[in-house]
Order: structure tokens, then C-alpha cells, then sequence
């Protein structure tokens, strides 16, 4: 399901959508391996003297953030100026994310950031969106959710677990479809007819949310401002 470039263009990225941050900022602490470097960097950054406080999108971003030291706040108290995530699949300013599952709380804390800068490896980039699409059901909703996607045109596969038996539980407690569209030519109208849908938490395209990709090669950060 995942994709993946090597752990030196991850952590070109990540470091590179690090290194932007200023002083005296709030910063929405997305998820993935390639985050995981960003996050690192900002920590020690933190360790250098940098102010920051971060908001983060998931489980895994939390304890990351809190080993390393980098302090925390919620949306409750505080609003994003950035926000630093990964992607499973970028094309443009619009995204597919939820490999790891934290697609909801991303699409929350990255939506409420005024910039979103995404970090990615070259094997991300499409010129058109391909990659299946994570939906998160409440799990009352897992067979009608499935029947509506199929309606849709997709291929609805319940996202199993790999270190247990039975489905992948998201950090919210519900299930994950991962909807196999094909070529998505209308990313806008898929996701607003998957929104659309009773029982979806939450769906894994992040239609013209990006304002910087940071894209890890062998050459160097390639960066795209949108
Ligand atoms: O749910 C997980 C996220 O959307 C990740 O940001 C996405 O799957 C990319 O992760 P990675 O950088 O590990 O490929």
C-alpha cells in the first residue's frame, strides 16, 4: 500500500520543510516516516533555542514530539501557522494521505494551518491520482460505506492489520476502507460525493490543501511552491 523513496530523500524532506520554521510559531505535527524526520529536525532545532510549540495529528507524531522534547498545545488553545505532513501520492496542490491511518486528525490540523508545507520522496508525484483512497468509517458503517463506494465507481477493501488478526483500528477507534478509484480525473467532486457519505469520518484526499512540496531526490530538495 505504501510507497517509498529512500530514507535519505525522506529526510532531505523532511528536513528541508524543517528548516523554514521561524521563532515564536505553532506547528501542526503531521504523520508518516517522512514527517518523523521534520519532526526530529524541529526537535533539535528546539534543543538550539528555537520557540515553537507543535500540534500533532496522531498517536505516533504525539510521542515523537514528546520524547524529543518539542513542546505541545492542541487547536483548542492554539491555531497552526504551518503545518509539515507527508503524502502517499501528491499531483499538484492535492493529495492522498492516510497510509498510516491518521488521514482525519491530519486533514484537522492541516487544514486549520495557514501554510502546509508536504514532504514526499519522488515516488509520490503523479501527473494524475491513482493511489486508493483511505475512508475512515465509523464501524457500524463499514458495509454501507462499502456499497456506496462500489456505487461510486471504486473498489472498497477493509484495510487489515499486520501485527494482529482482524481490521486496522485509526486512533478514533473506527475502520479503514481503502477505496481503489483508479485514475481520479475530478479529485473535488470524488471527495465531496465521499464526505457526502453517512458513517465517513474522515477520507484520505486533501483537494488543493498544499502550499509547498518539499520533495526529497537524489539531487537535492526539490521545492514547489504552489
Ligand atoms: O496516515 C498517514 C499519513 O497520511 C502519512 O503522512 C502518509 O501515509 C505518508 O507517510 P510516509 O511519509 O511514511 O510515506
Amino acid at each position: 500500500m505504501k510507497r517509498g523513496g529512500t530514507d535519505e530523500q525522506k529526510r532531505a524532506a523532511g528536513e528541508s520543510a524543517a528548516d523554514t520554521v521561524s521563532d515564536g510559531i505553532v506547528v501542526g505535527l503531521g504523520t508518516g516516516s517522512t514527517t518523523a524526520y521534520a519532526i526530529r529536525e524541529l526537535g533539535r532545532r528546539v534543543d538550539a533555542g528555537l520557540d515553537i510549540e507543535g500540534i500533532p495529528t496522531s498517536y505516533q507524531s504525539r510521542q515523537l514530539a514528546r520524547e524529543i522534547g518539542i513542546p505541545l498545545t492542541t487547536l483548542d488553545d492554539a491555531r497552526p501557522e504551518v503545518a509539515i505532513d507527508g503524502a502517499d501520492q501528491v499531483a499538484g496542490g492535492t493529495l492522498i494521505k492516510g497510509g498510516g491511518a491518521a488521514h482525519a486528525r491530519e486533514k484537522l490540523v492541516d487544514a486549520a494551518a495557514d501554510r502546509l508545507l508536504v514532504v514526499v520522496d519522488p515516488t509520490k508525484e503523479a501527473d494524475v491520482l491513482d493511489h486508493p483512497v483511505p475512508v475512515e468509517v465509523l464501524p457500524d458503517a463499514r458495509r454501507t460505506v462499502a456499497d456506496a463506494v462500489a456505487d461510486l465507481g471504486g473498489d472498497p477493501q477493509l484495510r487489515a492489520a499486520e501485527r494482529k488478526d482482524g481490521p486496522v483500528v485509526t486512533d478514533n477507534g473506527n475502520l479503514v476502507l481503502d477505496c481503489d478509484f483508479g485514475e481520479i480525473g475530478d479529485p473535488a467532486t470524488l471527495a465531496s460525493d465521499l464526505s457526502a457519505l453517512p458513517g465517513v469520518l474522515e477520507h484520505g484526499l486533501f483537494v488543493d490543501l498544499a502550499d509547498e512540496i518539499h520533495c526529497g531526490t537524489a539531487d537535492g530538495v526539490r521545492v514547489t511552491r504552489l
